[in-house]
């Protein structure tokens, strides 16, 4: 919700200024289709950080930068201001209550692997073994549209 290119220009500004993180590579922006229930398009991308911060504390971090950007939980999979989700950590598998990683539903999220193929079509997501670049390939991109000029 709201000026979304906006939003995620200064979540990745705010994370890159994060001591302990350095930002290594931004994907484009898309347009994507939502998944659940019904609102408008949403605005999708990718970053690959180089981090000295553990999961858990860059969880931490990305869960208080949707807060500085005004995110509030409400509906399940509806409409927010700001959505971060850590989806790979290096070839880390981890599955705790609070944290899951690889993000459990990136391999079926076209939305996911389309600007994530962008920047790391050769990272391996180790549950399945596969590429990102060959994880792409069986999902349907017809509702991810590149953002111009992203
Ligand atoms: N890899 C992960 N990245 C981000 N949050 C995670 C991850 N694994 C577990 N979580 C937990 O999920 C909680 C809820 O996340 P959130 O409300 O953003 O879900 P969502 O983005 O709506 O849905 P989805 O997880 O399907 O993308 C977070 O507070 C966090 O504890
Ligand atoms: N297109 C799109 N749909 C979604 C998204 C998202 O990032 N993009 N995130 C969701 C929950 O995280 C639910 N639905």
């Amino acid at each position: 919700m709201g000026e979304s290119g906006a939003i995620l220009a200064a979540a990745i500004e705010t994370l890159a200024q994060t001591p302990g993180i350095m930002l290594k590579a931004t994907s484009s922006w898309y347009i994507t289709k939502a998944i659940g229930p019904p609102q408008p398009d949403y605005l999708n991308g990718c970053a690959i950080l180089e981090v000295e911060q553990p999961p858990q504390q860059l969880l931490e971090t990305l869960l208080a930068t949707e807060q500085k950007f005004g995110r509030v939980r409400s509906q399940h999979w509806g409409p927010r201001s700001l959505d971060l989700d850590l989806l790979l950590y290096d070839d880390l598998i981890l599955d705790t209550p609070t944290l899951q990683i690889p993000h459990p539903r990136m391999c079926d999220r076209a939305f996911v692997l389309v600007p994530l193929a962008e920047i790391a079509p050769n990272w391996t997501e180790p549950v399945s073994g596969r590429l990102v670049k060959d994880l792409l390939k069986d999902v349907d991109c017809s509702d991810v549209h590149l953002l111009k000029g992203s």
